[in-house]
């Protein structure tokens, strides 16, 4: 199996390259839903931040207020860290299980979306990896139109992350968003044809039909074995 990193910074493009991926039948993990979903009222998550951050962040219907949960860890590191603390298991094991439902599927090329895959140290379950770089000035435009959100809000999130820069230099693939969707589409192309080429043998034994074929051959060895002894 053959499992793509795809990373950037926030409103790089990430989740407009996932559905080019999607379009063209490659599946995708998304990291922020699995983030979400492990934040959902009665989840193991829920209970450890509401224990951490008080009810104070909850809404009336006990689900976790998200807007007000960002703007205090987007503007306090040490509570930033205490929450990417406290659900980097739950968010893990997530991903893990959206993996191995790929894998029993029989996917032999999938995509991890995973915004801090550097800074959680998910990159070495991941090659290639796709970086998705994008001028500074284009990603707080582009965030502060999506989002709504003032400058000071957008730059506290952009600064939250490790910068672009030096997630382009860990790169296998770099995909320069700066420009239009059509250049985005054209450069699509290229990082599809990169990462469709024929699994390697390693990967062909790590994916479904690779671990049938090693197991299908010890039984036949182990057959001929019994039949000649
Ligand atoms: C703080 C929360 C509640 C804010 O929720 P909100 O709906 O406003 O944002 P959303 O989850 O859609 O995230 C939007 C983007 O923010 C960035 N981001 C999210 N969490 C973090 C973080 N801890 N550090 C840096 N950037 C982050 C990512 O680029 C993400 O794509 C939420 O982001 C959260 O639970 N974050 C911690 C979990 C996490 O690490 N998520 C990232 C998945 S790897
Ligand atoms: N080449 C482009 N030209 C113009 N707008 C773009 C381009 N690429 C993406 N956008 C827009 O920029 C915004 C951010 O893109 P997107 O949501 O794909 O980023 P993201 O990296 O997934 O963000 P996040 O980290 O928050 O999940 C979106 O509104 C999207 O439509």
């Amino acid at each position: 199996m053959r499992i793509v990193g795809l990373t950037g910074g926030i409103a790089s493009g990430k989740s407009t390259v996932s559905n080019l991926f999607k379009a063209h039948g490659i599946p995708v993990v998304d990291a922020d839903i699995v983030a979400r979903n492990v934040l959902k009222k009665g989840t193991g998550g829920w209970k450890k931040v509401v224990a951490a951050f008080s009810e104070d962040i909850l809404l009336d219907n006990g689900e976790v207020d998200r807007a007000k949960l960002g703007q205090i860890v987007f503007a306090d590191p040490e509570k930033r860290q205490l929450l990417n603390r406290l659900l980097a298991p739950f968010i893990s094991r997530g991903i893990l299980m959206e993996v191995i439902k790929l894998w029993i599927k029989g996917c032999s090329i999938i995509v991890l979306d995973v915004p801090l895959l550097f800074e959680a140290k998910m990159d070495k379950w991941t090659k290639p990896i796709v970086v998705i770089w994008v001028d500074p000035e284009t990603q707080l435009q582009r965030l502060m139109t999506r989002d709504g959100s003032t400058e000071e809000e957008a730059k506290r999130r952009i600064n939250a992350q490790m910068s672009l820069d030096l997630k382009r230099s860990k790169a296998d693939i770099v995909i320069d968003n700066t420009s239009s969707l059509e250049a985005l589409h054209e450069q699509f192309q290229n990082v599809l044809t990169e990462i469709t080429k024929p699994l390697t043998w390693i990967e062909f034994m790590l994916s479904r039909n690779g671990a049938f074929l090693a197991l299908f051959s010890t039984f036949v060895s182990v057959a001929i074995f019994k039949k000649s002894s």
